[in-house]
């Protein structure tokens, strides 16, 4: 890929359906690490084939477990080893995988070790002491080599973990959260999680007792969401089938939002989605778009003819990933627009509160941040400033950023191939509106 890449808008409204969307890369890491915990072998079809699903397999393979990888249909089998890590120690280098880092610290944690766990420059700056303290005292030998609190770190156990019950206050992260459920059937006495105060992220958790379930895990989750239980057991090897990345739908449809007379179809995701961040179609709904959501498909348009989007007012604590989307789309808005509780954004790929403001300001926009808010106004005069926008190695600043490009002229991207984190093919998508900006349909502007 270049290092720049210029966004052209799009000649004309789009009409598009999208029906092969690659998969998500939260439930594609899950169900690795699942299937590999399991007794037997699993085969995962719909597999995000992605830098950070590569972590995972890599790790897997370093680890022990075999693999088959058919990229080309999209498949990966695992031999599971029913919770027992085949070789007793190994490194493990995970770029900037959050979900790799957190989920493979506690998976490692049931084997002999030292399990040597590292990241990119980035991740040394993430934090992970409110996983570690809670996996120490199930029975983790946890060292860190570098920052207290941080990665590089050394994991391992004695005879595996003890499990039992933990008291979580709120995390920066729900990674922490996951990893924990996910050993939690290979703890002795199993594990109960209680939760005081809300839990952050928290759709991603409900996602890993889902995966952990359709594995064989046995949990169990009170109505005021404050205690986990997950009883011990074994998973059990299965197929499963990777639904489409939600938080990567998003760009699509925020794309439709915001160009007038479109609309774009997302299949095979939708109400029934085990992923949270199908949740943002409602929030492109609250700004004045026309949704329509089925079980399994979701679909977006433009506001009925001469009208403008409007600012919205949103706790997007449930679905973080979106405010890169959000932040964007907010600049075609009639009025500024508020994105709440969103602090962990600061520790995420790069400080992404610290990111949408600059990016967003060098449009034309006025952003404040008043502590894990944003409040975002459009530009005066309703028009973009032509600028290259910086991604700071996060695919989402990438991803987010090319709509506006859509729409309104002289929008770079610099360095596109972080999309790469995620979506490798996110700019041939992309080029699909472009291929669909003239369709018959569009023309005719169907969608008022
Ligand atoms: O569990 C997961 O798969 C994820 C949880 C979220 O992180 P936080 O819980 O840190 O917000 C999200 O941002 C990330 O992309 C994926
Ligand atoms: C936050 C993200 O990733 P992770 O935490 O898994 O690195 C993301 O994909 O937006």
């Amino acid at each position: 890929m270049p290092d720049q890449l210029a966004i052209t808008p799009l000649p004309a409204a789009f009409d598009l359906t999208i029906d092969d969307l690659p998969g998500s890369k939260s439930l594609t890491n899950r169900a690795l690490l699942l299937a590999a915990l399991a007794t037997g072998q699993s085969t995962l079809t719909g597999v995000l084939f992605s830098d950070d699903t590569r972590h995972m397999l890599d790790a897997l393979g370093r680890l022990g477990f075999a693999l088959t990888i058919d990229e080309g249909s999209r498949a990966v089998t695992v031999t599971g080893q029913g919770g027992a890590m085949p070789r007793p120690q190994a490194e493990l280098h995970l770029g900037n995988s959050g979900t790799c880092v957190r989920s493979l610290t506690a998976a490692c944690a049931l084997g002999e070790g030292p399990y040597r766990i590292d990241g990119i420059a980035r991740m040394r700056e993430r934090p992970i002491g409110e996983l570690v303290e809670p996996l120490r005292q199930i029975g983790a030998d946890v060292q860190y080599l570098d920052n207290a609190g941080y990665p590089p770190l050394t994991v391992g156990s004695r005879g595996g973990l003890a499990g039992g019950e933990l008291i979580m206050r709120p995390t920066l992260s729900s990674q922490f959260i996951t990893a924990l459920l996910m050993v939690g059937p290979c703890c002795r006495a199993g594990l109960t999680l209680r939760f005081e105060g809300a839990v952050t992220s928290r759709p991603y958790v409900e996602m890993t007792l889902s995966v952990m379930e359709a594995f064989g895990a046995r949990a169990s989750v009170d109505e005021a969401f404050t205690r986990v239980r997950v009883e011990a057991g074994t998973y059990a090897g299965r197929a499963y089938a990777i639904e489409p990345d939600a938080s990567n739908a998003s760009y699509f449809l925020a794309a439709a939002a915001v160009m007038p007379g479109s609309r774009c179809t997302i299949t095979n995701l939708g109400k029934a989605s085990l992923q949270g961040d199908v949740g943002f179609a409602e929030v492109l709904g609250q700004m004045g778009a026309q949704v329509t959501m089925s079980d399994d498909a979701i679909t977006v348009a433009s506001p009925a003819t001469g009208q403008p989007l409007r600012g919205v007012d949103v706790d997007l604590n449930r679905m973080p990933d979106t405010a890169q989307t959000l932040g964007p789309v907010a600049l075609f808005a009639d009025g500024p627009t508020t994105i709440r509780n969103v602090g962990n954004l600061r520790v995420k790929e790069t400080d992404r509160m610290a990111a949408l403001q600059n990016e967003l300001t060098k449009l034309g926009a006025t952003v404040d941040v008043v502590g894990d808010d944003l409040r975002i106004t459009p530009p005066g005069d309703g028009k973009l400033r032509p600028t290259a926008i910086d991604t700071y190695d996060d695919h989402r600043m990438a991803m987010g950023f090319a709509v506006a490009g859509l729409r309104s002229p002289g929008v770079v991207i610099n360095d596109p191939a972080c999309v790469n984190k995620t979506f490798p093919d996110y700019f041939d998508y992309l080029d699909r509106l472009r291929g669909a900006s003239a369709s018959p349909a569009a023309a005719q502007g169907r969608m008022g």
